[in-house]
């Protein structure tokens, strides 16, 4: 069975590369059910793939507008997922917190909204990933995460909180 240190994680590069962007505001977060694509019928995040030419954050911002059409605002780095799947399958997934958004949000082809209370999330309906990194996500703090996986199934992980990075003035 594959495990995390049979991968060289610092050469490694993804199948796909997307993004996920969480709204966090007065106690609650924005999550959506999504209708197509890559884990249809689960609870997540707003998020997609990576176009070519885009950066990872502008992905976030576009994504959340065609998902549910608002505009999110403080926008910032929450943190990197980096999935293998034992078939070969990889992605890598870059998180964004958002404190603020324009508009409202609405179903679309892709998605529905759903907000839920930060303390009352609905886990057993996400992905098996989600309750590891979650709690760094809500608490504000930047983190980064290696998992294998195994169809719908976690086989390992490792989750760590990531130093802030801060401009050295000299
Ligand atoms: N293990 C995992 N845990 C998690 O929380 N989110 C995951 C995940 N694996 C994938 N995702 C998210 C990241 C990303 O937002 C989405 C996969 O993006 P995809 O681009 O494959 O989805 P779609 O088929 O909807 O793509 P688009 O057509 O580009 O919108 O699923």
């Amino acid at each position: 069975m594959m495990t995390l240190q049979d991968i060289d994680w610092e050469h490694w590069t993804p199948v796909e590369d997307a993004t996920l962007l969480f709204v966090i505001r007065g106690g609650r977060i924005l999550l959506i059910h999504k209708k197509r694509g890559f884990g249809a019928g689960k609870i997540n995040g707003p998020g997609g793939r990576i176009e070519p030419g885009e950066t990872p954050e502008e992905c976030a911002l576009r994504e959340v507008e065609e998902e549910l059409r608002i505009r999110p605002l403080n926008v910032d780095y929450a943190g990197l997922l980096q999935f293998q799947f034992v078939d070969g399958f990889s992605i890598r997934g870059h998180v964004y917190r958002a404190a603020d958004f324009e508009g409202t949000p609405v179903e679309t082809d892709e998605a529905i909204p759903l907000w839920c209370e930060t303390d009352a999330l609905p886990f057993e309906r996400m992905w098996a990933d989600d309750p590891v990194w979650f709690p760094h996500l809500l608490a504000g703090r930047r983190f980064s995460g290696r998992f294998i996986f195994e169809g719908e199934r976690m086989v390992e992980y490792r989750v760590v909180e990531e130093e802030e990075e801060f401009e050295c003035e000299t």
